[in-house]
């Protein structure tokens, strides 16, 4: 524990000893409290300059007792803040600010009735947010909010419960509502979903779980404390510690007898892995995941918007067996950083707790992130729903000739930066990675310790668990207390080879949109039917709203990618893709030729192979035969379409062009 004394009259020095060495460094011209340092502070917005706030700070220093002595515990930047606040008397909030709470009693305690007072401090309470503040806190940033009279009804009386079930890898993206809600004053349950891992086709291995709890309470615990984030209210819960009981059993049995087999199946769509011969396992999935609401008593289960159907199944179901309908926060599908369209299965493109420094840089050099595109774009995703998230604002480190540093307060401003160029990728990424290790260092210092690191062995150890060796464990329950048997080797099971980059492996056809309205549930997306010369035609959704008018999809000529892995996109399956010329600002659907019809077949010459019966999205060891091609698909200077400069065509009808976009990405 360190210890740094300070004289009062030598205060203002130390904060601005501590001012300069900050991330914000000196260039900064305006003093916004938020900007000092790692944490999110509450501005005095009425004290701008920097200036001003020093002579504000004499005058006041010199009505202070002179011989009196402060002690800060390893003083950061946020009690560099706290101290600021108090000289000035500003209203400050202390919620979720334990730790500066403590400190202004403290300092509040020496002073005694010399410093000027908050009268709602006066209380000795934590200053508490206001109801709505509470709720845009713990609402901001987040896809759709179910229930949210519910939620502002509890707020207005107590202290929200919410919980959020995982039943494998932690991924960062959560983990900034999770300081939300403790910020708000919630309390938060981290439930980790060892069964439903179990029953989700052994997704964690078995006799690692226990392990692989402690091992997420730290880092969990360790990011959450680097943030500045209150933990009183945080608690882990392991499934199996409640969800074998007797009651809860029963419970599950009860539920099977009223909910229909096609309803469990359709709840677990998004969520369980699918298949033609599933297991019974996956139809149970949603119910546990329900009756978790109730056995752990909260008020809001969190999730991803891929766990809606699970959410809505259990709003339904609960109130059939007794107990009450709760909320649901979803947060969005974030792009990994690969940048693919709508997809949040790609873990390979997904930065998680457990990633070594190392590891990070090497996915952000691959990222996708092409200069003043923000679609599709990870590592901005990840600034948003990460680095803004959990510090509030976000630094693009750059060389002086590019400007230099720059602190961004809001997101939207670094977006529009990086649209209009002003933001390089490569520095975007350096800055995300220094970010990110910034927010890791705390873990990765943790886990320095010879307990941690036998802990870390243990959760992951150095063989990889196989898939062959998970199969086996799949109906191998370990019970209680039971300690796991040392590991054995295995033989790595044989990659399948990627099959090499081939247009053909595509099935791209000539469709004529037959109908098209907008998405009900997106704005922007259209929900097509698309007649391609099949029995009936294909219901397609595709994100044009923003690029094309409704009056020129309808009946329109496109082509549609067929053999891609249907897949719901805000409820509502899509089965193809339209192929379009694209460009941040443009978009146009690439047309067919004069005279083609729906069901003509799109090729491109010397590539003649036959299409996959299903292109297989990307997952941890393959890129998608769609992801292969994709970097060399482009519009030509004639507006052809090309791949690898080769024109795509319906035989005999003529080539397939974009409209005005030359030399431009198709996707
Ligand atoms: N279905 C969640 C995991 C989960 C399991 C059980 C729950 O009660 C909650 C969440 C997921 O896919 O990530």
């Amino acid at each position: 524990m360190e210890y740094l004394s300070l004289k009062s009259e030598k205060c203002s020095e130390f904060i601005w000893s501590q001012y300069r060495t900050s991330s914000v460094g000196t260039q900064a011209k305006t003093l916004d409290l938020i900007a000092i340092g790692e944490q999110q502070i509450i501005p005095l917005s009425s004290l701008k300059l920097l200036d001003d706030l020093r002579v504000y700070l004499l005058s006041l220093e010199r009505t202070l007792a002179t011989r009196t002595y402060l002690v800060l515990e390893r003083p950061g930047p946020a009690d560099i803040c706290l101290f600021l606040a108090i000289y000035c008397s500003k209203n400050v909030s202390f919620a979720g600010f334990p730790n500066l709470l403590r400190w202004y009693k403290t300092i509040f305690a020496k002073f005694g009735s010399n410093l000027p007072t908050d009268p709602r401090m006066a209380q000795g309470a934590a200053i508490e947010l206001s109801v709505d503040e509470k709720y845009n806190l713990i609402t901001r940033n987040l896809e759709e909010v179910v229930g949210e009279n519910e939620i502002k009804a509890i707020l207005a009386e107590r202290s929200v419960k919410i919980y959020w079930g995982k039943p494998h890898i932690a991924y960062f993206v959560p983990m900034s509502k999770i300081a939300d809600f403790l910020r708000a004053g919630c309390e938060v349950q981290i439930l980790f979903a060892d069964l439903h891992a179990c029953l989700d086709n052994m997704k964690a291995p078995w006799e690692l779980i226990n392990y692989r709890v402690e091992y997420y309470r730290e880092c969990i615990t360790g990011m959450l404390e680097s943030i500045g984030v209150p933990l009183d209210k945080l608690s882990f819960v392991k499934g199996t510690d409640y969800q074998l009981s007797k009651e809860y059993t029963l419970d599950a049995y009860k539920l099977s007898t009223i909910v229909t087999e096609k309803d469990a199946k359709k709840a677990g769509a998004e969520v369980v892995k699918q298949s033609d011969s599933a297991p019974l396992s996956g139809l149970i999935y949603p119910g546990l995941q329900a009756l978790d609401e109730e056995y752990l008593k909260v008020d809001v289960q969190f999730g991803g918007v891929d766990q809606r159907k699970i959410f809505m199944y259990a709003r339904e179901n609960l109130p059939k067996l007794g107990y009450a309908k709760r909320s649901h926060l979803m947060n969005p599908m974030v792009p990994g950083l690969t940048g693919t369209k709508m997809s949040s299965s790609e873990a390979d493109s997904k930065i998680d707790l457990l990633d070594p420094p190392s590891a990070i840089k090497k996915k952000l050099k691959k990222a996708f992130c092409e200069e003043g595109n923000i679609e599709n774009n990870g590592p901005l995703a990840f600034t948003k729903h990460v680095l803004f998230g959990c510090h509030g604002q976000f630094e693009v480190l750059r060389k002086e000739e590019w400007g230099g540093n720059k602190i961004y307060k809001d997101f939207q401003e670094l977006e529009d930066d990086f649209k209009n160029k002003n933001v390089h990728p490569g520095d975007l990424k350096n800055s995300v990675g220094a970010a990110i290790d910034r927010l890791l260092a705390p873990i990765i210092k943790k886990f320095e310790s010879e307990e941690m690191k036998t802990l870390a062995a243990n959760a992951y150890p150095v063989e990889k668990v196989t898939k062959v060796k998970k199969e086996k464990k799949k109906h191998n329950i370990r019970p209680e207390g039971v300690e796991p048997k040392p590991k054995q080797k295995q033989q790595p099971k044989e990659a399948e080879p990627q099959k090499p980059a081939d247009i053909s492996r595509l099935l791209m056809k000539v469709g004529k949109i037959t109908k098209c309205e907008k998405h009900p549930d997106a704005d922007a997306l259209y929900l097509e039917e698309i007649d391609c010369g099949e029995d009936k035609p294909r219901q397609v959704i595709s994100g044009l709203v923003k690029f094309v008018p409704l009056e020129e999809m309808q009946d329109r000529m496109v082509v549609i990618l067929c053999n891609l892995k249907p897949a719901k996109m805000r409820g509502i399956l899509s089965e193809a893709m339209v192929m379009c010329a694209s460009t941040p600002d443009k978009v146009e659907i690439l047309c067919p030729p004069e005279g083609a019809v729906p069901g003509d077949i799109v090729t491109v010459a010397g590539f003649e192979g036959e299409p996959d019966a299903i292109i297989k999205p990307s997952s941890k060891k393959q890129v998608s035969a769609f992801e292969q091609v994709a970097p060399d698909l482009k519009t030509n200077d004639a507006l052809e379409a090309t791949y690898k400069g080769v024109t795509w065509e319906v035989k005999g009808k003529g080539a397939i062009k974009a409209q005005s976009l030359q030399n431009v990405q198709i996707k």
